[in-house]
């Protein structure tokens, strides 16, 4: 592969750089690799070598059609480059604690970065997940329904939106839009499109992120910083710039040699960042820092109002949940969802200052004689396990997931969950002489199935 001059020629000043190994690694094909969920992961065989900085992510010695693979569609595992779960090891490294945090993943589409957030945490933990591209909001609340976490929310803002939630977070993890030259092996458009002149965008654009939310991080709070880019500018600059303007610090983290992943400093301030050179470490171009914030933060007191009476809600659909200590909310007119008790009062800030796509676990909406039970609750880990469920067979399955007529002989009727190796897949509401499939159009596998 032809590397850009200007990147190489800024990459022989980094510490670990071995230009022979990484021109000949760009030649190589790619791994791939995915990251098992913590509980749906006996819903699949899938099965490869331990990645060794995360607890779940596997290589795959070949790529199959995840399509394909109803598994994958009931979120038994999230397919992700092994360098980007490194996150795991730095969080475990420098996160002092896992419960009562507020957490933002700030640039979070598609999800990669905030569903194994979401298995780090503990329930009365909050992540907030949020992409300020619409479309891509999207997806990544899709991959959010997937893994099945109430606490793990979604909204759709701009990072300046959160300035105003001064010393809110106790973790702000900045998967920054970079210019992707860690990507060159996987997307030929990433080195089709790259040139110095947006090194320089991203890097200036790093930073007006980086000030925007700093505001919204605690005193002694960390951010993550991270960028698919090798560019300096993007990434040791970004942390002498950081140091520059606020009061911080970066935590060390501890590496294995064999792991091949390269510690650097910032040329300035000597903060400490971690990156992975193909050829070097079994993964793609990837850049890693936690910077602890080293300087007071203003304090913003939460109150509580007194919620409205969810009582007949909880009558209503709470059969559809395992446990009766979560609280019901109504994000709009129509319909209700289920949050941890410790959320409430996050939810009465939070509903006035930003666009949610997802806040707790959707549950559905009421109609005349029946209760409509929202998507998400099929594939949520907090769903009453004796909910009314089919087992079908791959080929049912797919055929569900294409919207199409499954020939089931169920003699039972109404709602009933459509599993697959004991992952939920989704809603039929069976009728005297029919099935209604309702998986929501959006979710429906386009792809011709082949016939096995
Ligand atoms: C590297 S990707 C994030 C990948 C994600 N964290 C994951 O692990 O799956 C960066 C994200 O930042 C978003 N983005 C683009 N411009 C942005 C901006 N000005 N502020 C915040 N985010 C932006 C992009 O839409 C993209 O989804």
């Amino acid at each position: 592969m032809n590397l850009p001059d200007p990147l190489l020629i800024d990459l022989r000043k980094v510490q670990g750089f071995d230009e022979s190994s990484f021109q000949k690694a760009h030649d190589e094909p790619v791994t791939t690799s995915v990251r098992l969920h913590p509980i749906k992961r006996s819903g699949t065989d899938i099965s490869g070598d331990a990645i060794p900085w995360s607890n779940g992510g596997i290589y795959l010695a070949q790529r199959p059609v995840f399509t394909l693979d109803p598994a994958f569609h009931g979120g038994a595992y999230y397919v992700q480059e092994a360098s980007s779960m490194f996150l795991e090891h730095v969080w475990n490294s420098t996160v002092p604690q896992t419960e009562g945090l507020r957490v933002l993943d700030l640039c979070a589409a598609p999800g990669g970065k905030s569903t194994l957030i979401a298995s780090l945490l503990t329930n009365d933990s909050l992540l907030i997940s949020n992409e300020v591209i619409r479309a891509r909001a999207t997806i990544l609340e899709e991959n959010i329904v997937r893994w099945g976490y109430t606490n793990n929310w979604v909204t759709c803002n701009d990072p300046r939106d959160f300035t105003k939630l001064g010393g809110y977070f106790d973790v702000i993890v900045i998967d920054a839009p970079c210019s992707g030259s860690g990507l060159f092996r996987k997307d030929q458009n990433a080195l089709r499109d790259w040139t110095e002149a947006n090194v320089d965008l991203c890097s200036a654009r790093q930073q007006r992120i980086l000030a925007d939310v700093w505001p919204a991080l605690k005193e002694n709070g960390l951010i993550i910083y991270a960028t698919c880019s090798f560019s300096p500018q993007e990434d040791e600059d970004i942390l002498d710039w950081i140091a520059n303007e606020y009061k911080t610090e970066t935590v060390p983290v501890s590496i294995r040699d064999e792991w091949g992943i390269v510690e650097t400093r910032s040329p300035k301030h000597k903060m400490h960042g971690y990156r992975f050179f193909p050829g070097k470490a079994k993964g793609e171009g990837f850049f890693i820092s936690a910077i602890r914030k080293k300087e007071s933060a203003s304090t913003l007191f939460l109150r509580r109002a007194k919620a409205a009476d969810m009582s007949k809600i909880k009558q209503q659909a709470g059969h559809l949940l395992a446990n009766d200590n979560l609280q019901y909310i109504q994000p709009d007119k129509e319909s209700y969802n289920a949050i941890a008790a410790a959320h409430e009062a996050d939810w009465q800030l939070l509903q006035k200052l930003f666009y949610f796509r997802r806040a707790g676990l959707p549950l559905g909406a009421p109609s005349a004689k029946d209760w409509i039970p929202a998507h998400d609750v099929a594939l949520s880990i907090d769903a009453n396990l004796s909910l009314p469920a089919i087992d079908v067979t791959r080929e049912q399955a797919l055929k569900f997931l294409k919207r199409e007529d499954m020939n089931l002989d169920s003699a039972a009727r109404g709602w009933q969950i459509i599993k697959f190796n004991n992952l939920g897949l989704g809603w039929i509401k069976s009728l005297q002489n029919r099935a209604n499939n309702h998986l929501p159009k959006n979710w429906r596998i386009r792809m011709e199935i082949p016939e096995t």
